[in-house]
């Protein structure tokens, strides 16, 4: 083992394996993972990961070991495709949940065992708007059946991930009855035997390249009338159409999604951070002091400003996942018993936080491939690779302004409500305080005020400014005689300020709330000087808006500054600690530079021998083409 890393992981102050198990929510989830990936995948002798078998024996091994939920998909996944994706990830959690949640019993138990599918929701022309999808499904009750047809070249389905070529069960949106309503349809096509279809690749992307996004084009194409999912809407024999109890079931899986993406982005950005900080302690470069050996790059404090506030972002996202999936659980329980009232919160939350922590993360995989200088360019050290891969997530199932401007619409509703006199609860109960005046700052003392608590209060405050100031700006416009419409777009920067805002004071009240739960006292610790760092991190991102909440003082400025150093060098004895705790597996993670060895340098070399171009001394190039050359010049 590299001696740093070696001497990094000495003189622990609080019990890894405790935090690991705080990350997985308890010591038998851990053991359940680890039993996943150790003895399920690495020591499975069907294991035959970057084979063309890998995908198939991966789908049998899945129903073999009877593993279904989600996490566990995810956990058995990851371990055995690293951080890339595969071509079924839509198949897991796109696809199988729609036909869990939107199917009625009937189809359920005739569709889930047997079939792969795509979700095809998207056109060409649309793929934010809904109410503008195109592509239609009439339905014929003389067969019995729903005409599907693309009518224009717009609403050409586009993106589908995982397009299988022969066989295409795929979850449809289409219009079925009128523009402001449509359903969800299970369109099982056998190729070519199905004429009217016209089907394809969309051609090279950035990035996501294990799955095959498609476009489809349908040309009067009949289904079945029992291949719409009825759960909750239908479409009877006579062709009459029962309303579903909202026209919003219909988005229920994006919903989950979105909830899952939560979590996801606090998992990739803590792969990123061990990469990073690995590294960082291995890696020695210039001086500090004249004459003396060259440092670890972890010592400077440049090096611990880029990585450890995102390691305590990773902590932050990681926990807020939890929080996220555990409401999506709770709530669409209820709407399974026809119970929707909370389903509005649920959405402006899952929206809000799925653009809030794919965007932070999305920014934070590159300052960590930066943080690597040329080596994090390598794709060797993962991370250009990881990127590649999540960057998609600020578009896709919701693009992210769009996601905080509905987050936005319901902040705006709740502070109506609270205008009108209404007690808010949930998420916005922070609004009651903005009517009665009770958002007053609090004594600002010359010192800044470090305890998490008051801290929160800062976040909620500066929050519930912002909502107003966004509501303000409506009315303003409004004043100026500006219709409705176009005084909420005259405010939209406003209003995706004031969600982003919300949406941060949530994800510190998590942490914090978590924080508050850690009994063991080396644990606690460490958790609590990560999560004063995520606070004052923020703090001294977005100054402006704490001073113009009245929270933060001119004079205070200078104190941020410093306790954030303060805290930076706190937290480098344990950086080490703090993402050996995320137990990411070499094998998952696939860097040289994030081994849990810390030999990157043998690892490197060794890497790039076994580069395609290094199979031989001289290349085949050479003589193919230069020696030639050569000859006749
Ligand atoms: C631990 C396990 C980890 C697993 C790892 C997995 C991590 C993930 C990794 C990879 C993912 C797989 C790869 C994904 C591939 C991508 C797939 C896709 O992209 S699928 C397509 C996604 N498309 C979208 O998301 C479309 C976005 N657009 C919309 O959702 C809607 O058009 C809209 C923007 C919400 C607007 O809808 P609409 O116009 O109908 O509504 P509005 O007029 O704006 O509002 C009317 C009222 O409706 C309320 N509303 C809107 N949406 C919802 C909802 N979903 N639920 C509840 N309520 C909703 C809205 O709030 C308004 O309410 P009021 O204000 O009127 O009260
Ligand atoms: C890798 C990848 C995989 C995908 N897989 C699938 C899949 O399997 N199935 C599927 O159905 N789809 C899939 N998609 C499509 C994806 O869901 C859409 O790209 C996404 O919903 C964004 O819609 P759009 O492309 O129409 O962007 P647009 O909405 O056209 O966005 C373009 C710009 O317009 C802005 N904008 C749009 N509306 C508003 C508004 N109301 N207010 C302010 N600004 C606005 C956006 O903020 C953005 O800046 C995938 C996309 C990607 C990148």
């Amino acid at each position: 083992m590299n001696p740093d890393i070696l001497r990094e992981r000495q003189n622990a102050t609080f019990d890894i394996e405790k935090l690991t198990n705080i990350l997985d929510g308890g010591a038998e989830r851990t053991n359940r993972r680890r039993e996943i990936r150790e003895v399920l995948v690495l020591n499975d002798p069907d294991f035959d990961y970057g084979t063309p078998t890998s995908l198939p024996t991966m789908i049998l091994k899945l129903r073999e070991y009877g593993i279904s939920d989600p996490v566990e998909i995810n956990w058995y996944k990851s371990m055995y495709w690293g951080t890339g994706r595969e071509a079924l990830g839509l198949h897991y959690v796109m696809f199988l949940p729609t036909l869990y949640t939107q199917c009625d019993s009937e189809q359920f138990n005739k569709w889930v065992p047997l079939i792969i599918g795509t979700y095809a929701q998207t056109e060409m022309g649309h793929g934010t708007h809904l109410r503008g999808l195109e592509t239609t499904a009439t339905f014929d009750p003389a067969t019995q059946e729903f005409v599907m047809h693309s009518p224009t070249v717009t609403s050409i389905k586009w993106w589908p991930g995982g397009r299988n070529p022969l066989f295409l069960p795929l979850i449809f949106l289409s219009i079925p009855l009128s523009a402001s309503l449509f359903d969800l349809f299970l369109s099982g096509f056998a190729l070519p035997t199905c004429s009217g279809i016209v089907i394809g690749d969309i051609g090279p992307k950035f990035g996501f390249d294990a799955v095959d996004n498609g476009y489809l084009k349908l040309e009067h194409v009949r289904i079945p009338r029992e291949n719409m999912l009825m759960k909750y809407a239908q479409v009877k024999p006579d062709g009459s159409y029962v309303k579903p109890l909202s026209s919003k079931l219909t988005y229920g899986t994006m919903v989950f999604i979105r909830s899952l993406i939560v979590g996801n982005a606090g998992i990739v950005l803590s792969q990123c951070c061990t990469i990073a900080i690995r590294y960082s302690a291995v890696r020695h470069q210039s001086e500090i002091r004249a004459g003396e050996a060259e440092p670890q790059i972890l010592d400077y404090q440049t090096q611990q400003h880029k990585l450890f506030p995102l390691l305590a972002t990773a902590y932050a996202f990681l926990f807020a996942g939890q929080y996220m999936i555990d409401t999506y659980n709770r709530i669409s329980g209820d709407i399974n018993q026809g119970d929707l009232s909370e389903m509005p919160e649920l959405h402006a939350l899952s929206a809000g936080l799925k653009a809030f922590t794919t965007w932070t993360a999305n920014t934070g995989i590159e300052v960590c491939r930066m943080s690597c200088g040329g080596h994090g360019y390598s794709r060797s050290s993962a991370l250009p690779d990881i990127y590649v891969e999540f960057t998609p997530s600020c578009t896709y199932e919701g693009e992210n302004t769009v996601m905080m401007l509905q987050t936005a619409r319901f902040l705006m509703k709740s502070y109506r409500q609270v205008q009108a006199g209404q007690q808010l609860s949930g998420a916005v109960s922070y609004l009651n305080k903005v009517h009665h005046r009770v958002m007053a700052p609090q004594a600002v003392s010359s010192q800044l005020d470090l305890n998490l608590n008051t801290l929160v209060d800062l976040y909620e405050i500066r929050a519930a400014m912002l909502v107003e100031l966004a509501a303000q700006s409506i009315q303003q416009e409004s004043a100026r005689g500006k219709c409705q419409e176009d005084s909420w777009n005259n405010s939209t920067i406003d209003l995706v300020r004031a969600s982003d805002a919300h949406c941060h004071y949530m994800v510190l009240k998590m942490f914090r709330d978590k924080v508050d739960q850690i009994e063991d006292p080396g644990v606690h610790s460490v958790m609590s000087t990560l999560a004063h760092l995520y606070a004052i991190h923020g703090m001294g991102n977005f100054t402006g808006d704490f001073l113009q909440a009245g929270v933060l003082t001119g004079a205070q400025v200078p104190s941020v500054s410093k306790c954030l150093k303060g805290l930076l060098a706190e937290v480098r004895p344990s950086a080490v600690l703090l993402v050996d705790a995320f137990d990411h597996h070499d094998k998952m993670l696939n860097s040289v530079l994030g081994r849990h060895d810390g030999n990157v340098y043998e690892a490197m070399f060794e890497w790039a021998r076994s580069s395609p171009l290094n199979r031989t001394e001289v290349h085949e190039s050479f003589h193919k083409h230069l020696k030639p050359l050569q000859a006749k010049l």
